[in-house]
Order: C-alpha cells, then sequence, then structure tokens
C-alpha cells in the first residue's frame, strides 16, 4: 500500500473585528500603485498613489504545501474607497491549474465577485455578510468594495491551483463597478 505523508492538523483564530488572520504565515500587501493599468482612469490612480499611495488590500493565509489534496486558505481584506468613481478592486487572477475553483465566504463589507471567463463571459456576484460565493473552474475573479468598510472574505481554494494573471493586465474584465452619488453602477 502507498505510504501518505501525514501533515500535522492545525487551528487558527480569526480576528473579525480587525478582519485579519492571527499569526498569518504570509500577509500580502498591495497598494495603489500595484494596481497600475487596471482603472479605467489611469490619471486618477497616478494621483493617488502621488497622494500617499494608500493600501488597497492585504491577503492574510497560512502556508500549507502547495500540493494536489490539500487547500489552501486565508483572509483578503479589501479597503473601501473608489479611483475618479471605480471602486478598490484587487488585480483579479485565473487560477494556473485552470479546472481549480474556489469559495469566498464574506464576513464583512460589500461588493461583488466579479468573474470572466477567457470566452468574454462576465458575471457580478454580490457580496455581504454571510454571502458565500461560488468561482467554478476557468473563471477569472476579482473583489470589488463597493461598501464604506472593509470587504473581508474568507478564501479557500485547492492549494497547488496557482495564479495567472493571463489576459487580465491588457484587457481587464469587461465590466467596471462605479459607485456615484451613492448608487452601485455595474457597466
Ligand atoms: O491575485 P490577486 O487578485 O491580487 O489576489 C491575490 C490573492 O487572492 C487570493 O487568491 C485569495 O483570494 C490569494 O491566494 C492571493 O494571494
Ligand atoms: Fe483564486
Amino acid at each position: 500500500m502507498e505510504k501518505h505523508s501525514i501533515y500535522e492538523p492545525f487551528g487558527v483564530d480569526l480576528d473579525l473585528v480587525q478582519g485579519i488572520l492571527r499569526e498569518p504565515d504570509n500577509h500580502l500587501i498591495r497598494k495603489a500603485s500595484s494596481m497600475k493599468g487596471h482603472y479605467a482612469d489611469a490619471k486618477a490612480l497616478d494621483d493617488l498613489i502621488h497622494q500617499g499611495d494608500p493600501l488597497h488590500y492585504e491577503v492574510f493565509e497560512k502556508e500549507v504545501p502547495q500540493a494536489y489534496g490539500h487547500l489552501m486558505f486565508g483572509i483578503s481584506k479589501l479597503q473601501p474607497g473608489t479611483v475618479n468613481g471605480e471602486c478598490f478592486m484587487t488585480k483579479g487572477h485565473y487560477h494556473a491549474i485552470p479546472e481549480t475553483a474556489e469559495v469566498y465566504l464574506c464576513l464583512c463589507g460589500k461588493g461583488y465577485m466579479l468573474m470572466k471567463t477567457t470566452e468574454g463571459e462576465c458575471r457580478a456576484e454580490y457580496m455581504e455578510r454571510g454571502r458565500i460565493v461560488y468561482v467554478p473552474p476557468y473563471w477569472a475573479h476579482r473583489s470589488v468594495n463597493v461598501g464604506s468598510e472593509p470587504l473581508t472574505t474568507l478564501f479557500i481554494y485547492p492549494a497547488d491551483a496557482g495564479h495567472n494573471y493571463g489576459d487580465i493586465e491588457q484587457e481587464g474584465f469587461p465590466k467596471r463597478i462605479y459607485l456615484r452619488h451613492g448608487k452601485v453602477e455595474i457597466v
């Protein structure tokens, strides 16, 4: 019989007030300057960068083997704000193994999971505290914060899935989400 390598079980704590994972192994920080090329108004993003390059989003993860069978999980915390009306968002990615899915549980804030395929299909799934979004295989995904507090989500996906920025940096997503006079517009 094949011998399995046995990995130690563990538990972690969430700080549900701050919306962060306590004692993460990895803490990814993306500021406004990481988002060049992603917003419709590049000049407005440049202005924001020159005004102090504010924090855009953070990802807190526990280290698990990036191997088949393991699950990667963590917390994504996306700040509220807009770039000339376009809501703060994550870069978005496909998975490097495209036939892998991902689940997001929204813990606080309000926003959308924007998803697209390489064929140009695009969907926006609403997120608020308590809502779960399923990102099926082959869909690129980006979180968008339309609220006034951080959009915090727990994500879980196959640990070997990897990230692929594919056509996103050149083409973006077919839809953009704006906040104008307090109203959300998906265009
Ligand atoms: O690639 P993006 O869109 O910047 O998002 C980064 C983060 O998103 C996650 O896939 C979780 O949503 C993390 O694994 C990753 O570090
Ligand atoms: Fe993902």
